[in-house]
């Protein structure tokens, strides 16, 4: 579809979505309900954490996990008490589609809180399943994470994909998650739902190949959001990108699908302006500061009392 048709038919929904428009990301707010703990996928790179030791601001962390049956109190506090959140989003920390929690809380919010924009974010190995019945919860917005189109690249990220109830390892399971997504994708398009495309960029495995999946994609994904690895469980010895490879890697990808490059890679229970953790990149960024890479942050000898 032409960029300009594509990006016109989704405006009502993308002109107040932060994640899908850079621009209002400091207006507008979000919520993520923590509903959906499992996974049916085993991706090397991610390790969930729960629980009030889980401090840390990344993706798969949450402080608990919510019940559909307390959804409704917590949003009307939140809603409450942070102004101008217009969106509620389910980011896990497992997989959205895998829990039946993600209907019966879609359920509750299209019933009781119409006004706001639901969204979610799945691996897409169950969106050709369930994509009708996203569509008809009024789900307006999913975020499908595609880290190859190739099987022999995917199976160095994924190490086991449980489908029709039983584990595939390898290619066979790389194959499997690759065809759902892409078929999925195109329905969930057709549907009439805004797909946003997460591609996690790890330079020892898929860096060369990231163009590819925007080029595959290009049609039916309104946007990209390439974000690093932070690397964890059996991903901890890789390194992430250089901020030189993240800024290559986008503009490459660029001159298929538009990129989002403002994605906080935020925690599944996060709540309220995505802003809020970039203030001093900001600042950063309008002092035009210097970049301190050089200091030697172990170094003690010139502060003295
Ligand atoms: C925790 S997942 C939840 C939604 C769904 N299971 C998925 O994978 O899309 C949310 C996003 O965080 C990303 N993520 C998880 N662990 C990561 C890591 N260690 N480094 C970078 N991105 C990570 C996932 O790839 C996904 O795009
Ligand atoms: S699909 Fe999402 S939640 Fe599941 S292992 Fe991968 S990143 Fe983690
Ligand atoms: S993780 Fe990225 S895309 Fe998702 S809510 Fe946060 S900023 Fe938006």
């Amino acid at each position: 579809m032409n960029e300009n048709i594509k990006m016109s038919k989704f405006a009502h929904i993308t002109k107040v979505h932060p994640c899908f428009n850079e621009k209002i990301h400091d207006k507008v707010g979000r919520v993520h309900l923590p509903v959906a703990p499992k996974c049916n996928i085993a991706c090397k790179f991610c390790r969930r954490s729960l629980g009030k030791e889980a401090c840390e601001h990344r993706p798969g962390v949450s402080l608990t996990i919510l019940k559909p049956e307390d959804v409704e109190e917590y949003l009307k506090r939140v809603l409450k008490e942070i102004p101008n959140i217009k969106v509620v989003g389910i980011a896990g920390p497992g997989d959205s589609l895998f829990n039946k929690e993600t209907f019966e809380t879609l359920e509750i919010i299209d019933e009781k809180f119409p006004d706001l924009i639901k969204c979610l974010s799945t691996n897409g190995l169950l969106l050709n399943k369930y994509y009708k019945k996203l569509a008809d919860l009024n789900v307006k917005t999913v975020t499908v994470t595609v880290n190859a189109i190739n099987p022999e690249i995917l199976k160095d990220i994924v190490e086991w994909v449980y489908y029709n109830k039983k584990i595939h390892h390898n290619v066979e399971g790389a194959k499997i998650l690759i065809e759902n997504q892409i078929d999925g994708i195109k329905k969930a398009f057709d549907e009439g739902l805004v797909i946003k495309i997460n591609t996690v960029l790890i330079p020892e495995i898929n860096m060369n190949h990231v163009v590819e999946i925007a080029k595959e994609l290009k049609d039916y994904a309104y946007i990209q959001n390439i974000i690093p690895l932070i690397p964890l469980y059996k991903m901890k010895n890789m390194r992430p990108p250089t901020c030189e490879e993240l800024k290559r890697v986008r503009e490459e990808c660029e001159k298929y699908i538009p990129q989002f490059r403002a994605c906080g890679q935020c925690r599944a229970d996060s709540v309220g302006l995505i802003k809020e953790r970039k203030i001093l990149e900001e600042f950063f960024k309008e002092k035009n500061m210097e970049q301190n890479k050089n200091l030697d942050v172990f170094e003690l000898k010139h502060f003295s009392h």
